[in-house]
């Protein structure tokens, strides 16, 4: 059972214990994670004192204006996961293509790849509101000691060893699942140490939040339409609250903690939606699960969704399972 308070550090080495078999790539991973965390947080907390506000004048290959800090954050993470040689690949929304990474131990050959939003919530870095960082782990498909391969990346979700998140808010939290529940860490600035504040967290069985960008209302299918109708009706136990902070890490956060659902349907604008499969949706999705909650695009599973492109978008419907299946209900009407 996770202690109170226990470093994460701590709940790392002994949730080792309970794999019999495990080599430790596991724990080594996160917690390189846990470290390169720490680093962006640093920069986040400096933003607006240092030059890191604003672009970069780079365009990613989405076609998005990358910020400083969306570049700061990738290359923090690739530079300590490849330094300590624990993963084989790395796939991240600011790269193009997959990064393959060779062990210089050829006795050692790694066995994980890592896909990473280096930063989370891009539109809100200037404004001073709440950003994260999303991952998720698979163990390879080819070969350990070969070069990995697209392959290696294009898992469907529920392959997923490990998925989790870093949230930068009014504290610093590390909130991850190794399929065996959800365990929220949040750093202590002062001595640099992430704690366990936030042991087995779950979604609620239903909830009163809805989080949508309404400011495509016309562009949503008419399924979305009927069902923000719903939430704004004066009947039962509703009309909802509405809440839309544009961080998909800080949205799935307060309506894990609150119950609430969160929808970035697709669009007349964007046929498959806005976020990612890869590195956002299956990763959020294995939390949810893992929480009691539910993922799906409206139709399907988001987990058992078979991925073809490291880019591609997927419709997300995120959240209390409750309300997730009444918006399935009316999406499939
Ligand atoms: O501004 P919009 O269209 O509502 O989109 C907001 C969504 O886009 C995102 O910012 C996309 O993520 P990135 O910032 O990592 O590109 C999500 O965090 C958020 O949920
Ligand atoms: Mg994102
Ligand atoms: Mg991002």
């Amino acid at each position: 059972m996770a202690k109170q308070n226990q470093t994460l550090g701590e709940f790392i080495i002994e949730k080792q214990a309970e794999f019999k078999y495990s080599s430790g790539e596991l724990s080594k991973l996160i917690n390189a994670i846990r470290l390169a965390a720490k680093v962006v947080n640093h920069e986040v907390n400096k933003a607006g004192l240092v030059d890191i506000l604003g672009t970069a004048g780079e365009t990613n290959v989405q076609g998005e204006q990358q910020q400083k800090l969306d570049v700061l954050a990738n290359d923090a993470f690739i530079r300590t996961l490849t330094n300590r040689e624990i993963v084989c690949g790395i796939a991240s929304e600011e790269e193009d293509t997959f990064i393959s990474i060779n062990s210089s131990d050829k006795n050692h050959q790694n066995k994980y790849v890592v896909l990473i939003d280096p930063l989370d919530g891009s539109s809100n870095i200037d404004v001073n509101v709440s950003v994260g960082t999303i991952f998720s782990i698979y163990r390879r498909v080819t070969p350990v000691g070969t070069p990995v391969t697209e392959e290696d990346f294009l898992q469907p979700g529920k392959n997923q060893v490990a998925a989790g998140y870093v949230i930068y808010g009014t504290s610093t939290m590390l909130v991850y699942t190794t399929g065996h529940g959800v365990n929220g860490f949040t750093l202590n600035p002062a001595i640099g140490t992430f704690y366990l504040s936030h042991p087995n967290m779950t979604y609620p069985e239903n909830g009163r939040i809805y989080s949508i960008n309404e400011g495509n209302y016309v562009h949503f299918p008419q399924g979305v339409k009927d069902y923000i109708k719903y939430c704004q009706a004066e009947e039962e136990d509703r009309p909802y609250t509405s809440r839309y902070i544009g961080s998909l890490v800080s949205d799935f956060h307060r309506n894990m903690i609150k119950g609430g659902i969160f929808i970035y349907p697709k669009s007349s604008k964007a046929t498959d939606g806005k976020l990612r499969l890869l590195y956002e949706c299956n990763p959020m999705a294995f939390l949810a699960e893992q929480a009691n909650a539910k993922a799906s695009d409206g139709f399907r599973r988001i987990l058992d969704i078979e991925p073809t492109e490291l880019h591609q978008r997927v419709p997300f419907f995120c959240g209390s399972k409750r309300m997730v299946e009444k918006a399935e209900a009316f999406m499939q009407r």
